[in-house]
């Protein structure tokens, strides 16, 4: 089609004007012309310079040319040391051989430089010459001071003067200057590890030698250096414990004028004793005795109740407490999550640089964190964060939010929600779409939930008041449900330092009783069936296997919930085994992350995916007793002064019960005397029933493990058993029990009723 174009013939065009050669300048006045061409009138004292100048530099090539056949001739006496002796070319005056040519050059060079002395060559009288580096120093050394003395000031103008003695003098500086860098190339220096690396190499290395650079060898010298000295450091500090008194347990008299730094002292004697307990115990004490009162002195040091050291010291070994325990004392640093509804973090990190704002991204596992160093502005009061552009929020408050990988379009429940941290990060996640729903049971808390939704933008979702643990009864057919479980708090001391010497084991029963039942209630709040997730995900901010753990190998006992991974590429993994209890081994893929090895606060998360709707059959009957139990555990924390309180109420007042409570019947005083006991059984019930068994284990739980406890609880136990065979009970504790035990309380109500209108009618 149409005609083709012919280029190949096209002629050439020739340069532009622009890109034609142009010729040089020419200047118009003489005064811009270059100066090679204009006679140079220089002043007397410009020519003096001058001359002074290229007679310097002559002289400097003179010298540097002479230096450089100085070290030629020490290379060449060095090969020659190596030759054999036998080798005979010219022979000079001390039998050795060297060429013609080099010989001349000595001369040469003797004669030019009268300085340097003529080196004496190996003969029988002088072997010392063949002496190693070190000796033959001290003995260069020696001389240089016998010549120094002698020849005095002289020598040292003459030093300057010299080039080879003045960089002698330069390498010298040097060598004081930057000590380990020289040391590298310092042969001398090296000849120890030298010798000792030639000892130690293989045959084989040689090649490997040869082919490294020498800035690579320098650094395998370097190594072998580092390992020889903390080998020796080693060695000493043995030496040096050896030497020293071993740790004595103290008198009590001692005891009491115990200073901060004497406990301190003793820590870390303590330690060093149990680091190697046979070597360093005293012989009439045991490994318990130490431990007691490492503990006891790690209580006071760092102000912990002896209840929640003794679990630290359960969960970390030794050395791995003392690091958890010290970076507890320290504040974490302070982070911030970019709100994405409405800012990238780029901007909103560029705006808080602008004010004054010290930050950097958090890590590369979050996209969204930022570490703030430091700010001159209080980071709550913004024009940011007033405008909801980021909410301050712990490092590892991200890490549920990301194991629950929220979809969009999704039905999610953040069953545990006040202050809406979690939640409105998974808002965003969902990017505002699907529906939320943030529940808390705290009144007071949600109005925060509502406030944070507000500033930051969230309106996907409905917030409720509700307990969790009943959730199931309000709604299900969730795809993902994230519960950030109420917790005894122990993995923020450095946030509340008061969680170290208040917590109990009550607290700690309270929480793993309130944790199970909401996760059981997650779990079936849950759709298996849900075509993008069926997860949930539980996490606290405590570190206590009781409230982690343990609640999940419970749910894994009694739902269809199986656990897979977080996602996280970084933390702990969880426990499968703690102390003498075994959990399932799928609980390697939960994580525990921690202040000393994360830098973040103490904290733990699961993912647990739901595999079916049904509820186990072999438990659906356990299933009511065991949340009877929970519900009965949960009434056994009220503190037992309340409970007089109350059942001195309830026989003075005697209220007007409605609801469930109606019908129930006054309690006369033996009623009230059982119940009283029933109490005081179960004060002491609890430790041993709550925290039960996670697998086939012998031993009771949460009772310290020492051969007094073990003989009490084996003889209560034999006693139980006991009773459970033949049952001693009073006749009126017969009578009694139905209105104390659970379902037949109606029946006996019924009896009493129809006995009190009997009563009354006569
Ligand atoms: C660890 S906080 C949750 C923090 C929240 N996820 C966040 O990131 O902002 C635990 C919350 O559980 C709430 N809570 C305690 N018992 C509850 C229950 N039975 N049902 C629902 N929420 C409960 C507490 O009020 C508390 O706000």
């Amino acid at each position: 089609m149409g005609r083709k174009a012919e280029y190949s013939e096209k002629s050439k065009k020739g340069p532009g004007r622009k890109a034609r050669r142009q010729g040089p300048p020419s200047f118009p006045k003489k005064s811009f012309a270059p100066l090679e061409d204009v006679d140079k009138t220089l002043t007397h004292r410009q020519k003096q310079r001058l001359a002074k100048h290229l007679k310097k530099k002559t002289e400097l090539k003179e010298r540097r040319k002479l230096f450089k056949e100085k070290k030629k001739l020490n290379k060449k006496q060095q090969l020659y040391q190596t030759d054999s002796e036998g080798d005979e070319k010219t022979t000079l005056d001390n039998g050795h051989s060297m060429d013609q040519g080099e010989n001349e050059t000595i001369d040469a060079v003797v004669k030019q430089k009268p300085n340097i002395k003529k080196t004496k060559r190996y003969t029988d009288d002088n072997r010392d010459w063949l002496t190693p580096k070190q000796k033959k120093k001290q003995q260069d050394a020696k001389i240089d001071e016998e010549e120094d003395d002698k020849s005095g000031s002289e020598n040292e103008e003459s030093a300057l003067d010299d080039p080879v003695s003045h960089e002698n003098i330069c390498d010298e500086i040097a060598v004081f200057k930057m000590g380990k860098l020289d040391d590298l190339s310092d042969e001398e220096n090296c000849d120890d590890f030298e010798k000792s690396d030639e000892e130690n190499d293989n045959p084989d290395d040689g090649d490997e030698r040869d082919d490294l650079l020498p800035i690579e060898r320098d650094c395998k010298k370097l190594k072998k250096r580092e390992a020889e000295l903390v080998k020796r450091a080693d060695e000493e500090l043995q030496m040096l414990v050896g030497q020293q008194d071993v740790f004595q347990f103290a008198e009590d008299s001692e005891e009491r004028d115990l200073t901060l730094q004497d406990v301190l002292q003793r820590i870390k004697d303590v330690n060093l004793v149990l680091s190697d307990f046979n070597k360093y115990r005293q012989p009439n004490r045991s490994r318990s005795e130490y431990m007691e009162l490492l503990k006891n002195d790690l209580c006071i040091y760092y102000s912990y109740n002896e209840f929640l050291m003794s679990k630290l010291m359960d969960i970390f070994p030794l050395s791995e407490l003392m690091e958890y325990l010290e970076a507890s004392e320290v504040a974490r640093p302070l982070t911030i999550r970019t709100n994405t509804l409405k800012t990238r973090r780029r901007d909103l990190a560029a705006a808080l640089i602008n004010r004054g704002v010290n930050l950097d991204p958090l890590g590369k596992w979050t996209k969204v964190g930022l570490v703030i160093y430091n700010s001159q502005i209080p980071l709550g009061a913004t024009p940011e964060y007033l405008a909801g552009h980021y909410i301050i929020q712990g490092a590892s408050s991200l890490l549920s939010v990301m194991a629950l990988a929220p979809q969009e379009g999704e039905r999610i429940l953040d069953m545990c929600s006040a202050p809406g941290g979690k939640g409105s990060h998974i808002a965003a996640i969902m990017k505002n779409t699907g529906a939320l729903f943030a529940n808390d049971a705290n009144k007071d808390r949600i109005k925060a939930v509502v406030a944070n939704f507000h500033r930051l933008g969230v309106v996907n979702s409905v917030i409720s008041c509700e307990d969790g643990c009943n959730f199931r009864q309000i709604m299900t057919g969730f795809d993902r449900i994230l519960l950030d479980a109420p917790c005894t708090g122990t993995g923020v001391v450095s946030k509340d330092p008061s969680v170290k010497s208040t917590k109990t084991a009550v607290d700690v029963q309270r929480c793993y009783n309130l944790q199970r039942k909401l996760l059981l209630s997650a779990i079936d709040c849950t759709d298996a069936k849900s075509s993008t997730g069926g997860y949930i995900v539980y996490s606290t901010c405590s570190i206590l296997p009781e409230e982690n753990e343990w609640v999940i190998d419970y749910a894994l006992k009694k739902r269809n919930v199986k656990l897979v991974p977080t996602g996280s590429d970084f933390g702990v993994e969880g426990f499968t085994k703690y102390r003498q209890y075994r959990f399932h081994p799928s609980l390697n893929l939960t994580r525990r992350y921690y202040p000393h090895e994360h830098n973040m606060d103490g904290f733990f998360v699961a993912k647990l995916k739901k595999f079916s709707n049904t509820i186990p059959v072999s438990h659906e009957v356990e299933k009511e007793e065991d949340e009877h139990q929970l519900d009965e555990d949960m009434t056994i924390t009220v503190s037992s002064a309340e409970h007089e309180e109350e059942l001195r109420n309830d026989k003075v007042n005697e209220p007007v019960k409605i609801g469930k409570r109606a019908g129930k019947p006054n309690l006369s005083e033996l009623e009230l005397e059982l119940k009283k006991k029933k109490l005081e059984t179960n004060k002491t019930k609890y430790v041993v029933k709550v925290f039960e068994k996670p697998s086939k284990t012998k031993r009771p739980l949460c009772v310290q493990n020492t051969d007094e406890n073990r003989q009490e609880l084996d003889k209560s136990q034999k006693q139980k058993e006991k009773s459970q065979l033949k049952p001693k009970v009073s006749t009126e504790a017969v009578e009694l029990m139905p209105l104390l035990e659970g379902k037949s309380i109606k029946k006996s109500n019924k009896l009493k009723n129809q006995q009190k209108s009997k009563n009354l009618k006569n």
